[in-house]
């Protein structure tokens, strides 16, 4: 049988690659994560509502000369990425434990290099504009923390999403816009590097095609 919730939450509570509130370091981090927690100069990428955080492990194994921080409020997911990068011995990846609202808390302005958003709830409904995670609110969060150039990839299955994140974006003009609404098809492929989601692999088992963008800020 599978662990329960409790003894994941128990173990993260445990795990020097966990961030999370009630920590020593939780909220203490902001502008020292290279120095004080990866104990180096990398580049710095952070991927949020990583869930179990396929994507932070997956491009960790790639590119062991940066840093990885996988973001989510969740943390029965986060052990999962937690557990993967601790029986592979990865040092270059993190998890915080924490709602993306709290982003700034977190981050210094300029501090992050790249930012993942893999596979958001893409939130249908009108009252929910606010909370899409492509919405103007988390844009400017992300152009807060992110370096000048600094890059942000979306990986959805969600059309709509995809249609509403384009349009968002024709009114900020960004720098660099890349998209496909068929990434499987496309050459913008090697920007994902062949990492799937768990959410991804699902929607690619009922047929639904990948879109995803890409912009500088
Ligand atoms: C649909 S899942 C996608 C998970 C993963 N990226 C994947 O592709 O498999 C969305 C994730 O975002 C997290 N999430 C949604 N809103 C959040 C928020 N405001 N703060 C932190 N995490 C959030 C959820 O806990 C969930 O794990």
């Amino acid at each position: 049988m599978g662990r329960s919730k409790l003894e994941k939450f128990a173990a993260i509570a445990e795990r020097e690659n966990v961030v999370e509130p009630g920590d020593e370091l939780y909220g203490q981090l902001k502008g020292k994560w290279r120095q004080e927690f990866f104990e180096n100069g990398n580049p710095l990428v952070l991927e949020i509502g990583c869930g179990r955080g396929e994507y932070t492990v997956g491009m960790a194994r790639l590119f062991p000369d940066k840093n990885y921080i996988g973001l989510d409020i969740k943390g029965a997911r986060i052990w999962k990425g937690s557990t993967m990068a601790q029986e592979e011995d990865l040092h270059n990846v993190g998890f915080l434990r924490t709602f993306i609202e709290n982003l700034e808390d977190n981050f210094a302005e300029g501090e992050v290099d790249e930012i993942w958003v893999t596979f958001p709830d893409p939130r249908p409904r009108d009252r929910d504009i606010k909370r899409r995670l492509t919405s103007p609110r988390f844009l400017d969060l992300y152009a807060k923390i992110l370096k000048p150039g600094g890059i942000v990839h979306l990986k959805t299955d969600n059309q709509m999403l995809f249609e509403y994140t384009l349009e968002v974006l024709q009114e900020r003009q960004p720098k660099e816009l890349l998209s496909t609404a068929d990434l499987y098809q496309s050459d913008l492929q090697e920007h994902t590097m062949g990492i799937f989601t768990t959410y991804e692999k699902r929607y690619l088992e009922e047929g639904i095609t990948i879109k995803y963008l890409q912009f500088k800020v």
